[in-house]
């Protein structure tokens, strides 16, 4: 370095000096150190959600080319699991629009936004899909409870999830238990989320409303001061059984799923 370059340089730093062949030596800083926490967020269109065990990963497996782990007993799934669903053939070149990503979540169980189970973290997932799918055993003892707690769950993490659009699916028909209850089970969880809620008419006379949960803002300002209970979210767009392990009623579960991604495009075209 030619001599008045070198002045220059050390004029500039105090953090310059030089070693015994004359090189200029400029002094390392002090570093600085952190720790990052990277929160990482699967993007899926939908979400399979229900608890542990109730067939959610075989539904991934029926319906896409993944390959999640499966098995007889709670908490196989501990990360989520993607899978890409085909496009609709019967849509010919619209065919590509129809794609869709579905995340397969752990089960959820009851004070999983307390942390119980595998706790809350994986509840983020949920936050960029437009479609949720309700998996639930309709082999369980008690079904609706446990689509109530799973609701719930969803409901205590983030209301919103439940202002989403979504499919129930009643799993496991092939057992007898399960298809004994389905008639039964299909005429309830269509009901939840349908609250005959009596509300004041202008004229003053008490009236009867059993519409989807968006009328509630009709409903006058104590009622809608209370905080909403599950009832007051809206309806499943469709409640369907199938056997997702002995392919039962699969290729109707999956026009409902598709029939509710069209939907969330149409929402979404709306509100654009
Ligand atoms: N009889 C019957 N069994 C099923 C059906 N679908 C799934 N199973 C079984 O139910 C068990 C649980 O299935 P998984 O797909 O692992 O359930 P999961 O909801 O992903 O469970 P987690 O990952 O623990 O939340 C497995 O033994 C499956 O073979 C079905 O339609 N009928
Ligand atoms: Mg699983």
């Amino acid at each position: 370095m030619p001599e008045h370059k070198r002045k220059k340089l050390m004029a500039l730093s105090s953090n310059v000096m030089r070693d015994e062949s004359d090189k200029v030596l400029v002094l390392g800083q002090p570093g600085e150190e952190v720790s990052l926490e990277l929160i990482l967020r699967v993007v899926a269109d939908v979400g399979l959600v229900g608890l542990p065990n109730a067939g959610k990963s075989t539904l991934l497996a029926a319906l896409t080319l993944a390959k999640p782990d499966i098995a007889d007993y709670p908490f196989t799934t501990l990360m989520p699991n993607l899978g890409r669903l085909d496009g609709d053939p019967n849509l010919g070149a619209l065919k590509y629009s129809s794609e869709a990503t579905l995340a397969d979540l752990p089960g959820l169980i009851e004070g999983a936004h307390l942390g119980k189970g595998l706790g809350r973290n994986f509840l983020r997932h949920l936050r960029r899909t437009r479609l949720l799918v309700h998996v639930i055993d309709a082999a369980a003892e008690d079904p609706i409870n446990d689509y109530r707690t799973v609701k719930e769950e969803l409901r205590m993490y983030n209301p919103n999830y439940l202002e989403r659009p979504y499919v129930v699916v009643l799993n496991k028909i092939d057992l007898p238990e399960a298809n004994e209850k389905l008639p039964a089970l299909i005429q309830e969880i269509s009901r939840i989320g349908c609250r005959v809620t009596p509300i004041l008419e202008s004229g003053g006379t008490l009236s009867v409303k059993s519409e989807h949960t968006h009328a509630l803002s009709l409903v006058s300002n104590i009622e809608e001061r209370k905080e909403k209970q599950i009832e007051d979210y809206p309806q499943p767009l469709a409640v369907v059984g199938a056997s997702v392990l002995k392919r039962i009623g699969v290729s109707e579960m999956l026009e409902a799923i598709r029939a509710g991604l069209r939907t969330c495009q149409d929402l979404a075209k709306a509100v654009k």
